[in-house]
């Protein structure tokens, strides 16, 4: 008798989603400041990012990156081309669907504290992520434990203010606040340069884990691309607002088409052959 082998389904697709990609980045200029003192940082820019995957866009600082980011979330306006998010071209939705938007896009910056009310402690800040109108701590308390937990810190923690944490603690942080709210899609900019190396390797191989774990969908932005390479599935190289070169991360980083993909690998602390995680000391790692 023959046995036929069942093939695993597919997953399946969320409702509303097709091939198209989650987010869609095309031809997108933005000129800063006005008259002669006007600069265009970003020229023609196109990228798409697909749900379930990170795309790492990496870049010198003054290559636009921070500008990519903060026009996509919407603090900056295009001055032509478009961004379009689950099919529908930003900036030509309703004022509710807009809103929806700014949900749906979490920005995580690269410093957690100018972005951590002072006064508020973490648990303020989580239930006002979860639920903006309400905001109450104590009926949020389950879920506020939940995302502490997912970046490993103890539910106390929610009762503490942000200055009682360090620095790669105070991310941990601003990357659950970004995740209760159950985003579409995240938006990292730069959030480990400030760390030193080993709390680095921490807080990438915890975004590592809640990738596989929740199939985030992300847009990782980085100067470095090892650290770039240590969470992206693929990687656009950003040079003077151009995108120079883009594709499979892994590609990208053994055979660089690029001159100025190639001088990036370079400058890698540690060497083109450079990885994060497997080159750190185990005492190292014990220290962090
Ligand atoms: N409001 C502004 N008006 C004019 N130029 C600006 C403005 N904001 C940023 N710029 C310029 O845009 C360029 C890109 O800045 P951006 O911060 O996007 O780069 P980046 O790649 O994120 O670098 P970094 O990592 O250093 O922030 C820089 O030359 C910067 O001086």
């Amino acid at each position: 008798m023959t046995h036929q082998t069942a093939t695993p389904a597919a997953p399946q697709a969320p409702a509303g989603s097709t091939d198209c990609p989650m987010l869609s980045v095309q031809d997108l200029t933005v000129v800063l400041g006005s008259g002669a003192r006007s600069a265009t940082i970003l020229k023609k820019v196109s990228l798409d990012v697909r749900r379930g995957r990170t795309v790492g866009l990496v870049g010198e600082s003054g290559s636009g990156k921070s500008t990519l980011a903060r026009t996509l979330v919407g603090a900056l306006p295009p001055s032509s081309g478009r961004i379009v998010f689950n099919g529908a071209e930003v900036g030509r939705m309703t004022r509710a669907h807009t809103r929806k938007l700014r949900r749906q896009v979490q920005l995580i910056p690269q410093d957690p504290y100018s972005s951590l009310n002072p006064r508020r402690t973490i648990g303020q800040a989580l239930a006002e992520a979860i639920d903006p109108l309400r905001a109450d701590p104590v009926r949020e308390r389950f879920r506020i434990s939940h995302w502490l937990a997912k970046v490993s810190l103890d539910p106390e923690a929610a009762g503490r203010y942000p200055h009682e944490f360090s620095g790669g603690q105070r991310q941990r942080i601003a990357i659950a606040r970004a995740l209760a709210v159950e985003p579409e899609l995240v938006i990292a900019d730069e959030i480990t340069s400030a760390l030193d190396l080993t709390t680095q390797a921490e807080i990438l191989n915890l975004l590592a884990d809640l990738r596989r774990e929740l199939g985030l969908t992300m847009l990782f932005i980085s100067h470095n691309l090892a650290v770039v390479r240590h969470v992206s599935d693929e990687v656009v190289v950003l040079y003077r607002g151009d995108v120079v070169e883009s594709g499979n991360v892994d590609r990208v980083y053994a055979a660089p088409e690029h001159p100025y993909t190639r001088r990036l690998l370079d400058s890698v602390p540690g060497g083109p052959g450079f990885n994060i995680d497997a080159d750190l000391e185990p005492a190292d790692r014990a220290a962090g």
